[in-house]
């Protein structure tokens, strides 16, 4: 089973450039990408994010010689409009919801049963969050993020504890949490990781396909843990110990490592 550990102990993936080169050039990997964080720089709305120019025409040629899917906390339709390319897959609120190229969708069937909760919830929270400045709400399919980069210090705690009390009234939802972030979640089985191994099953015949996964959050330590045959690498830091196997420090760092790929 694999361990976790200290970020900073990771060894670099642009030090061992070299080296994941050599082991790519014979197993050609399967890309798993994360948006926020990795893809796009994390900012003050969440409305705003976005990949540069640089970053899209990067993937977009990876696209034309990798199978590549983003692996998203976005709602789908949203991670698939900031990302704009039709070839390639996605899996938006956390996993709950797939697409790919020629119709090919999937939506998570357990989680499709919770829509009508997800409505009471929300509105719940709107109400009782009312009173507390620089709240976002920001409602995926079948995931609910709430922001408070905006909250002021003072009021995180209140924050935190609203949210802990309405959540527990709800069985069915869970919360987790992310950067600056909280999301309460379908409480089933079924995560980033689950996600990404369903994925490579559909992007490859191979029984357990090479495949990178690139993410910064705590929720990409999902698909670290699951990365069989393959390598996860860590954007920057989350706070806690990670289970990739490398590590980049930023954005500018992703994108030395894609390009090295093409
Ligand atoms: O899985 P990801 O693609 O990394 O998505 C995770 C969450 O990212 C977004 O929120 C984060 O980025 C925002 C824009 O930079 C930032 O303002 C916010 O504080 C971050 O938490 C997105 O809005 C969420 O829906 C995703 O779940």
């Amino acid at each position: 089973m694999k361990q976790s550990q200290d970020p900073k102990k990771l060894p670099s993936a642009i030090e061992n450039l070299e080296v994941l080169k050599k082991k790519f050039s014979t197993n050609k990997p399967l890309i798993f990408l994360d948006f926020d964080g990795t893809l796009a720089p994390i900012v003050e709305n969440h409305e705003d994010a976005g990949m540069d120019n640089e970053t899209k025409e990067i993937v977009k040629q990876l696209s034309e010689n990798y199978a590549i899917a983003v692996v998203s906390g976005r709602g789908l339709s949203d991670v698939r409009n900031k990302v704009g390319l039709q070839d390639i897959y996605y899996a938006g609120s956390h996993g709950f919801e797939i697409a790919g190229p020629n119709n090919f969708e999937k939506d998570n069937e357990e989680a499709q049963k919770m829509l009508p909760v997800f409505d009471e919830i929300e509105e719940k929270l709107q109400e009782k969050l009312s009173a507390i400045e620089g709240v976002r709400f920001e409602r995926k399919k079948f995931t609910l993020a709430i922001h408070y980069r905006q909250v002021s210090e003072e009021k995180i705690s209140e924050f935190h504890s609203i949210i802990e009390n309405v959540v527990e009234e709800y069985p069915k939802l869970h919360k987790g949490d992310g950067k600056k972030v909280v999301e309460i979640k379908p409480n089933i089985e079924w995560h980033k990781g689950k996600a990404v191994n369903f994925l490579r099953k559909e992007l490859s015949t191979a029984t357990n396909p090479f495949s990178i996964y690139l993410g910064d959050d705590t929720t990409d330590e999902d698909a670290f843990r699951e990365m069989g045959n393959g390598y996860g690498i860590l954007v920057g830091e989350h706070g806690n110990d990670s289970y990739a196997d490398y590590r980049v420090e930023n954005i500018t760092e992703v994108k030395r490592f894609l390009k090295e790929l093409l």
